[in-house]
């Protein structure tokens, strides 16, 4: 799921709703068992696992921890994959925060635990868990989640005696996951308080049938409990310092050590009076570095000088920027790399323009009744805006802000060249994010404003992340319909790049949808010309003119359904997820069945259906952002 476009995240459609009447029989037996069960001293002892690609998983993890060990718990936090399922105790609760990559993949740092659960044999003993599962429904409704899925059907079908305390929560980027988080968080806070105060020979009980569906507002946590910080006095300060690479290589991701030059970066419409119009950025590759086109590049963005002088100011009167945070006090706990100074830790490792997690908004303002997704990530408001509208709220420490704040994740960009064209270099088309809060106030995008900010010959720490599932048909006698969207237009300019490297031999049956805010923005007409030999169907339509491509694409409903039904076609489609994906989803869905060319589609069913075949039969590519 690359980001070309960063946006907010998109807010609430739907509440997940699940209750017991719907819940599996094998959830049931669970229930039931764990009823009759003297728990409360498994839940003594607490264990989190996480597994987690960018990091969000491993942040709740840490809150969560923290949450545990304030009330009194003996807690452990590791990745899943330092954890062979075989060491899973019944007198412990294991408690999995899992994240969904790649196309309903595992992270990493969670593989192996679960090819070691699937491969395990039928004997373990009766181990209570609980699975908070992380995914985004707009970006991937047929992967949704697919990796907590796949745990905690791995754990029924190789655990049977395990016990699930809490059905499984599917937290959703697109809706407000870290409100979901936090409801979920006292939830288990809530059970293992019940388990562990029931000391009168009563069973406990485990309210399934509400858990999802109750929304209110915890209020008890301050959080204050993390470890206390160390600081030393300033050894050498490196603040100018444009990464971490010299001072400490390790807080990139293995395949993102490296610094990549910039060759090009350019605004595409220099004559726009609103810096918002596609950019093309160009990075030259490290010797020995290559991708293949449709793959993404990983970026670490920077918090602009100007913020973090702000945050000194404003929120951390009175520390010195430049004393160190030492090393030897944080005992493993403390999320960034230590022995950086202030000012570093500031730049590099904590993303300043997040909003702060639904606990310590509450605290920040002193609100116990705070509208959390209205109030705060909606508009997303920052630490800052709320200590600067809230002065007589207690101060901020340090402390409050590194343990707090999520650390600041590399954003995801599809890569916009070939490589048969350009095996040295790669392109990216992105665009600056700058808009108006609901609160009137000016928010920009972090990474594409740090990208937008870069000149040549500086560099960048970036790596290439290989995406297998978004490539080309190797027979080029298969059709294929590229659809693309704004920014979408990136892994498309790489494809049609690589079709035109081909040469002349390929047959015309590529059909090209594009759709564009207006004419500005189409910034690739000579590839398009250049494309023309190949091109069965060309359209370039503009919201400005209300030529969209999904009426396009209705145009041609009997064209498109001879392709996807009978010709086998390859579809890719590339944009916003909530917004283009979705569109294109219900339109071609809605072409193959209302049409009714064939007779073979009767319904909307059926429709939805064949596009779920399609997906499985690696025919339906898509490539879309938050
Ligand atoms: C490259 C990439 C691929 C993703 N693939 C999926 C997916 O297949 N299914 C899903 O539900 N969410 C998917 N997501 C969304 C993430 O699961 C979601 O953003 C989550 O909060 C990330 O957690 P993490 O930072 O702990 O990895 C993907 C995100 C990225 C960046």
């Amino acid at each position: 799921m690359p980001t070309n476009l960063e946006y907010p995240r998109m807010m609430n459609r739907f509440l997940l709703r699940s209750t017991r009447s719907s819940l599996p029989m094998t959830v049931l037996r669970h229930l039931r068992w764990l009823s009759t069960q003297p728990i409360k001293d498994s839940f003594q002892k607490v264990s989190i696992l996480y597994g987690s690609q960018t990091g969000t998983a491993q942040l709740f993890a840490m809150q969560l921890q923290q949450a545990l060990q304030g009330a009194g718990k003996e807690c452990t936090m590791k990745a899943m994959a330092e954890v062979p399922p075989s060491s899973l105790t019944d007198d412990c609760l294991h408690l999995f925060l899992i994240s969904t990559t790649g196309v309903g993949e595992f992270p990493s740092n969670a593989k192996s635990f679960y090819e070691g659960l699937s491969s395990s044999k039928n004997e373990a003993p009766a181990i209570p868990y609980a699975i908070f599962a992380l995914g985004n429904s707009q970006a991937h409704p047929n992967h949704f989640c697919a990796a907590g899925k796949a745990l905690q059907q791995a754990f029924q079908a190789k655990f049977p005696s395990a016990v699930q305390v809490l059905p499984v929560r599917l937290g959703d980027d697109a809706v407000c996951i870290d409100e979901e988080f936090d409801q979920w968080q006292e939830k288990i806070l809530h059970t293992i308080a019940k388990g562990t105060e029931n000391t009168d020979g009563e069973t406990p009980k485990c309210k399934t049938s509400t858990l999802a569906t109750e929304t209110q507002a915890p209020t008890t946590r301050i959080p204050t409990n993390y470890p206390e910080l160390h600081l030393l006095a300033a050894q050498q300060s490196r603040d100018d310092a444009p990464d971490l690479l010299d001072i400490f290589p390790h807080f990139y991701k293995e395949n993102c050590r490296q610094r990549m030059e910039i060759t090009y970066n350019r605004n595409m419409h220099p004559h726009a009076v609103v810096d918002t119009g596609l950019h093309e950025m160009h990075l030259s590759l490290p010797s020995g570095l290559s991708y293949e086109t449709g793959d993404h590049i990983m970026i670490y963005p920077r918090n602009p000088d100007l913020l973090v002088q702000a945050y000194l100011s404003h929120v951390l009167e009175g520390v010195d920027p430049s004393q160190v945070v030492n090393e030897a006090s944080q005992a493993g706990h403390y999320p960034h790399p230590s022995g950086l100074s202030v000012y570093q830790t500031l730049s590099h490792c904590v993303d300043l323009t997040a909003p702060p997690s639904p606990s310590f908004a509450r605290w920040l303002t002193s609100s116990k009744s705070l509208e959390y997704r209205q109030q705060i990530s909606q508009p997303r408001r920052t630490v800052l805006d709320l200590v600067m509208e809230n002065p007589q709220a207690d101060k901020v420490s340090l402390a409050d802000l590194l343990y707090q704040l999520p650390p600041l994740q590399p954003r995801y960009y599809s890569i916009a060249s070939a490589a048969s064209a350009h095996p040295n270099e790669l392109y990216l088309t992105y665009r600056p994010v700058h808009y108006i809060s609901s609160r009137g106030s000016l928010r920009n995008g972090l990474c594409t404003t740090f990208m937008q900010n870069c000149k040549p010959s500086q560099t960048i720490v970036a790596g290439l992340v290989s995406n297998p599932a978004f490539r080309l048909p190797l027979d080029p006698q298969v059709p294929i319909i590229l659809i693309g969207g704004g920014c979408g237009v990136a892994p498309i300019r790489g494809f049609l790049e690589e079709l035109v490297h081909q040469g002349t031999n390929r047959p015309k049956n590529v059909s090209l949808f594009l759709g564009f805010r207006d004419p500005a923005d189409q910034v690739y007409h000579e590839l398009v010309e250049e494309s023309q030999g190949f091109l069965q169907e060309c359209h370039i339509g503009y919201a400005s003119d209300g030529s969209l491509v999904t009426k396009a694409l209705s145009r041609k409903a009997e064209f498109l359904h001879q392709q996807l039904v009978t010709q086998g076609a390859h579809v890719y489609i590339c944009g916003g997820a909530a917004s283009f994906g979705a569109a294109i989803r219900k339109t071609v869905t809605d072409l193959l069945w209302q049409g009714n060319c064939s007779g073979t589609i009767p319904d909307a069913e059926v429709a939805t259906s064949f596009l779920q075949h399609m997906s499985s039969e690696g025919r339906w590519h898509e490539d879309l952002s938050d």
